[in-house]
């Protein structure tokens, strides 16, 4: 039986967390077996996996293979669809995740918990691939592209702390990092703005926009989320909920059943917090700082993904 995919790239990232178990070689044997004509291209630096998918794209391969954890992944699709966007005549690489990071969120959200070599085969194996169209989020002020989701208070200042304790890996890092980021946290005060419409003026947590259902691995801050519904979600937990309580309550969803947490559905959301301080924000993992205020509009169907089924 001849497959669809002619050409794959893998874009292997070594330096992510879960690197060690998932070996680069096998991923390219098992896509061999595959693909007529498969290459291995490895990261040197942050923010390279995005380079490496854009050429990809230029190159015209049929599959991206993303080896690595959520910023490889998301790098690897802002690559693909900043390509895409530059020259409209090429056909955007299908992206398929191979799970080597800590969190792993993005694989999750596709493919639960199979494991990879059963991805590979099932969305490579076919005479005809099963791709999501996927809705990305672009940040205005910056330009570049979300793919899990972006937050706004406790999650970006614990992905702030989870940096500074190197002698912690994986999830225990994370977890570590929320539990001292809880010890003193303050919420911010700030405006949250969904389609134009006001939805909360004051005390924040945090605000997430996705996306991804999942952050951080486990936490399940959007569960309402639809990666390709052509809107952008947004969970704002407002500073009248002990902060305290919310790594419980989102390990399964639970925070949407109280009064102090906001859940809404948009094209455009805008966060900008109101006392002039900055306002710590992340995407897809990576902290920013210096302004105070972000807005996030939805890139509808950009990003094509291979997935288990066309649709969920
Ligand atoms: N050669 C490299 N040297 C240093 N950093 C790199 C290199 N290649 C990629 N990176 C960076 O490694 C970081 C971590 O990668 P990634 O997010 O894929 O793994 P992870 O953090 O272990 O997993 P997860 O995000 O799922 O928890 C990314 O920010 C990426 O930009």
């Amino acid at each position: 039986m001849s497959h669809w995919a002619r050409t794959a790239v893998i874009v292997a990232n070594g330096r992510a967390g879960g690197a060690a178990s998932v070996p680069v070689r096998e991923v390219a044997e098992t896509c061999r077996g595959l693909v007529g004509e498969v290459s291995v291209v490895r990261t040197g630096c942050p923010g390279h996996a995005r380079t490496l998918a854009a050429k990809a794209a230029r190159d015209g391969a049929d599959v991206v293979v993303a080896v690595g954890g959520d910023g490889t992944a998301g790098e690897a699709a802002g690559g693909i669809v900043t390509a895409v966007e530059a020259d409209p005549r090429l056909v955007g690489p299908a992206l398929l995740c191979v799970p080597a990071g800590t969190g792993n969120s993005f694989y999750k959200e596709i493919w639960q918990d199979r494991p990879w070599h059963e991805s590979i085969a099932t969305a490579l194996g076919g005479t005809r691939p099963h791709i999501r169209q996927l809705d990305l989020a672009r940040v205005e002020e910056t330009r570049d592209t979300v793919l899990l989701g972006a937050c706004s208070g406790l999650v970006a200042e614990a992905l702030d702390a989870a940096a500074g304790l190197t002698r912690l890996t994986g999830r225990v890092r994370y977890q570590e990092a929320v539990t001292t980021t809880l010890r003193d946290f303050v919420p911010h005060p700030a405006r949250i703005v969904v389609d134009g419409e006001v939805v909360h003026d004051g005390s924040v947590i945090l605000a997430n926009v996705g996306g991804g259902r999942y952050r951080g691995g486990g936490f399940l801050l959007l569960p309402r989320s639809v990666l390709d519904d052509g809107l952008l979600d947004v969970c704002v937990v407002t500073g009248d909920l002990d902060p305290r309580e919310l790594p419980g309550l989102t390990r399964n969803g639970r925070h949407l059943e109280r009064s102090e947490v906001l859940y809404r559905r948009g094209r455009r959301i805008e966060i900008e917090r109101t006392d002039g301080a900055p306002l710590t924000f992340e995407w897809d993992g990576e902290v920013q700082r210096g302004r105070t205020r972000y807005a996030l509009d939805v890139l509808p169907a950009v990003l094509p993904v291979l997935s288990p089924t066309g649709r969920p």
